[in-house]
Order: C-alpha cells, then structure tokens, then sequence
C-alpha cells in the first residue's frame, strides 16, 4: 500500500473534502434506517477505511497557522475547522454593521430535545463567536466565562444567523454578547462573554511566525480575518 503524508495547500484542500465527506457519512449514520445486515456490511468497510487513515498519523490536528492571504487559519478547529468532520464548519464573516456573523444550519446530528439542537452545541458555537469578535477587535484571548440565555428552542434544519460584537475591555479582560436567532432577528439564544489574554501571552511578538507553536498557550498570533 502506498501512504502520502498530507502537506501543502493542494494536499490540505483534499483534507478538507474528506472531512465534508465524513460529516455526510455522520449525517447518515445519525438517521439511516437500513437493515442491521448493511449495518454490518458498511461497518466492516469503515474499519478498514479507518485503518488506511490512521497509516500515517499527526497526532494533532491541524495547528493555527497563518494561510495564505494573511489571515488566520485553523483548519482543526471544532467550529470553524474545515477540516474538522466535528466542526459544522461555520463560517465567519465580518458584519456590515461591525462585530461578526455567521450563517448556520444545524443538522440532526446536533440534536439534544428531541427535533432540536443541543443547548451545549448552541453555546460552543457562541463561544467561538463572540471569541472572534474580541479577537478582531484585536483582543486575542481566551474564554473566562460564557453566560447563556436560552429564550426559545433553536430547531435544527433551517437558516439561522448568529452574530457577536466586542464591547467593551478593561485591561486584559473584554466583554462581547453575541446571538443565534432566526433570519428575521428573533433571538433563541443570546451570549455574554468575558474573554481574558492570559497572562502567559504577556510580552510575546504577536508577528513573529517563529511563536507560531501548535498548541503553545502563549502565541496570541496577529488576527485580522479568519479562514477555515
Ligand atoms: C482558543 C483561543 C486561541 C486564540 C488564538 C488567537 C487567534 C484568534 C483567532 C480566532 C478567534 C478564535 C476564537 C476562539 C474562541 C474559543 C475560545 C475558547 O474556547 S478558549 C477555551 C476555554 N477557556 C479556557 O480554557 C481558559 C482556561 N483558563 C485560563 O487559561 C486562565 O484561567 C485565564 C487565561 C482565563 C486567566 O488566567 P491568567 O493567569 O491570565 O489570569 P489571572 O492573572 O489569574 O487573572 C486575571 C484577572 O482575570 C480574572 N479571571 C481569571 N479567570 C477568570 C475567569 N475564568 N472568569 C472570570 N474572571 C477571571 C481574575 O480574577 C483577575 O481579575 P482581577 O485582575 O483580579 O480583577
């Protein structure tokens, strides 16, 4: 058997289409109704597909890196990750009216009440949101603490949109609020959260490429978009 290690852009994009492929073997794993005789089959087929995959291991995911245009790219990641199966992925833009945005469609596979999505899923994504929102406010930093609203339940299946806007910071702490709702602004759930720049990345170059270390806690790298 021939084995390629995974480098390059060319290399990486392939990555990418398999982890779209594995997110639709999810989806139909999370509502497939065949006979427990295919059950089998295609179970025995994935054990050998996950063997061909685990040849050559990284043993991390992919790491934050800068991509190519300059911007922030962590293709591992559980939200935005498009290379991720886990990661829906969500894609996030920069709002017109400042802050950030994301259009979402949540599937059977996050579901938690039945028919709805998973308030833990909600609020993952929400997370991720309004840590975006501080870092392109330019207040790279992690999560201290994540305050939820559920006000109604978010159904999975159809277009939401969720946003985030930085507001405000004092010192190394700052405060974004952030929403997913429907696409005609009806909050179903609504965040808050106090994001802090650890003390650890205190004194680091935020600009040079040589902290670009996968999983160094202390490399708060430049943020001015993200890809992927
Ligand atoms: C993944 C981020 C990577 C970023 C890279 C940049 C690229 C950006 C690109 C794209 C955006 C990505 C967006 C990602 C979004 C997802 C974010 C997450 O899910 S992060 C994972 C969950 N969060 C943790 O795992 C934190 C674990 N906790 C810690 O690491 C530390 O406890 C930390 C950093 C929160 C604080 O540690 P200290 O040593 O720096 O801070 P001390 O000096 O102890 O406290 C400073 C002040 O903050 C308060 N404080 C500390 N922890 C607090 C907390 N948890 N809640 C509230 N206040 C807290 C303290 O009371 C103190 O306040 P007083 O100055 O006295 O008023």
């Amino acid at each position: 058997m021939t084995t390629e290690v995974t480098t390059g852009e060319s290399g990486l994009a392939a990555l990418c289409v398999l982890a779209q492929q594995t997110r639709e073997l999810m989806d139909a794993v999370a509502v497939t109704d065949v006979g427990e005789g295919e059950l089998v089959a295609v179970t025995a087929e994935l054990t050998a597909l996950t063997e061909r995959l685990n040849a050559v291991r990284r043993g991390t995911p992919q790491p934050f890196e800068i991509g190519p245009g300059g911007t922030v790219r962590h293709l591992g990641n559980a939200v935005t990750g498009a290379a991720n199966p886990y990661a829906p992925p969500v894609v996030i833009e920069a709002s017109p009216e400042g802050g950030v945005r994301a259009e979402i469609s949540f599937r059977p596979l996050h579901e938690g009440p039945p028919g709805l999505v998973h308030g833990g899923i909600s609020a993952m994504v929400l997370d991720h949101l309004l840590g975006q929102a501080v870092a392109v406010a330019g207040f790279a930093s992690m999560t201290g603490t994540l305050t939820i609203r559920y006000r109604a339940p978010v159904p999975y299946g159809r277009p939401l949109v969720a946003t985030a806007e930085y507001t405000r910071a004092e010192g190394r702490k700052t405060w974004a609020d952030g929403r997913i709702a429907l696409p005609d602004g009806t909050p179903l759930v609504e965040a808050t959260g106090l994001f802090i720049v650890p003390s650890a990345w205190l004194g680091r170059d935020p600009t040079d490429p040589a902290q670009l270390t996968p999983g160094d806690a202390g490399w708060p790298p430049p943020v001015t978009g993200q890809d992927g």
